[in-house]
């Protein structure tokens, strides 16, 4: 049998600590923003300033469920494509995930490194900036966000789950889930969506038309690609593709993570006064701002 992934061996001992592990105790805080004590530490958080960031990284930033996994993925295949080198994942990817140690041996790892976070724009680590590493980042419409982020918790079985869809929303609102608020998320990125060596995407564009946005991603990261190859990576990029070998790329989470893959799957579990609240909430916090706009709220929020 094939060595497990350092992937999976990641995702297999957090969905341990899990089953031991209630909806009570699942959060700590640092810095006022709550983290699931199955997959971060404190002694992490602190050495994360030691972090030593290179110009050619490469970070892809997203609250959760934005579609972190699948521009990891397309990422990965492009790298493979220029590089000819299958890219494996000498940690897990996620940056502020792991044990303290991991910012020492990723010294060792060799270029490009692919980083992936949820951090909030202003708890990234300096050395990102210093050392004018790319960030992708991708948004996904809030509410298909807060569906599937409450799926991940009530479907996996060794996730603690909520008491039912209301008791999440209201969580979700209050921004008392893994990684914090939505909302602070995205006002905390609105401001540097047109920064030097940050590229904006939406998954719901990437949804739409994937081939393009994928030649977008390669330009930005400077990668030089056929049209055959882009096509190529397109076709493996597919939710479909993606969901049929999720179990080997990400083990006996892998269904429950590509999950549905759709536009719209909140009108199937937001109430009349969810949707009210939620549209009041973008209303004062995002509208009239530059990534409100950038997130067609209206398209995919309303109607
Ligand atoms: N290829 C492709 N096409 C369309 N949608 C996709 C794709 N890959 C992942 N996804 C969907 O992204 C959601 C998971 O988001 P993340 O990968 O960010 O999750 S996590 O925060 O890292 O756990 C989750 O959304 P839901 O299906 O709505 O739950 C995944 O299905």
């Amino acid at each position: 049998m094939a060595e497990k992934s350092k992937f999976i061996e990641f995702v297999d001992e957090a969905l341990e600590k899990s089953q031991e592990t209630a909806l009570s105790s699942l959060f700590f805080t640092y810095q006022g923003i709550p983290y699931p004590v199955t997959m971060c530490t404190f002694e992490t958080f602190q050495a994360l300033d030691t972090f030593e960031a290179r110009g050619d990284d490469i970070v892809l930033a997203s609250y959760p469920k934005c579609g972190s996994n699948w521009i990891l993925h397309i990422v990965s295949e492009l790298v493979f494509a220029v590089s000819k080198k299958k890219y494996e994942y000498p940690e897990f990817p996620v940056l502020e995930c792991g044990d303290s140690e991991k910012y020492q041996r990723m010294k060792k790892f060799p270029s490009p490194r692919i980083l992936t976070t949820h951090l909030h724009y202003d708890k990234l680590p300096g050395s990102i900036f210093k050392n004018k590493a790319k960030i992708l980042v991708i948004f996904r419409n809030p509410k298909d966000t807060a569906v599937s982020f409450f799926h991940f918790h009530n479907d996996v079985p060794d996730i603690p789950s909520y008491s039912s869809w209301d008791e999440f929303f209201g969580e979700f609102m209050k921004g008392q889930v893994s990684w914090g608020s939505y909302f602070d998320f995205a006002i905390n990125w609105n401001k540097h969506l047109d920064d030097d060596n940050v590229k904006f995407i939406l998954y719901e564009d990437l949804k739409e038309n994937l081939t393009a946005e994928i030649k977008q991603i390669a330009e930005f990261f400077g990668f030089s690609l056929t049209e055959e190859q882009i096509g190529t990576i397109s076709a493996k990029s597919t939710f479909q593709a993606m969901r049929a070998k999720s179990q080997d790329t990400h083990g006996a989470v892998g269904p429950f993570l590509f999950r549905k893959g759709e536009v719209g799957d909140w009108k199937n579990l937001f109430s009349e006064t969810q949707n009210q609240e939620m549209d009041e909430k973008f209303k004062k916090s995002l509208a009239g701002t530059s990534l409100g706009a950038k997130l067609k709220y209206e398209s995919y929020c309303q109607g």
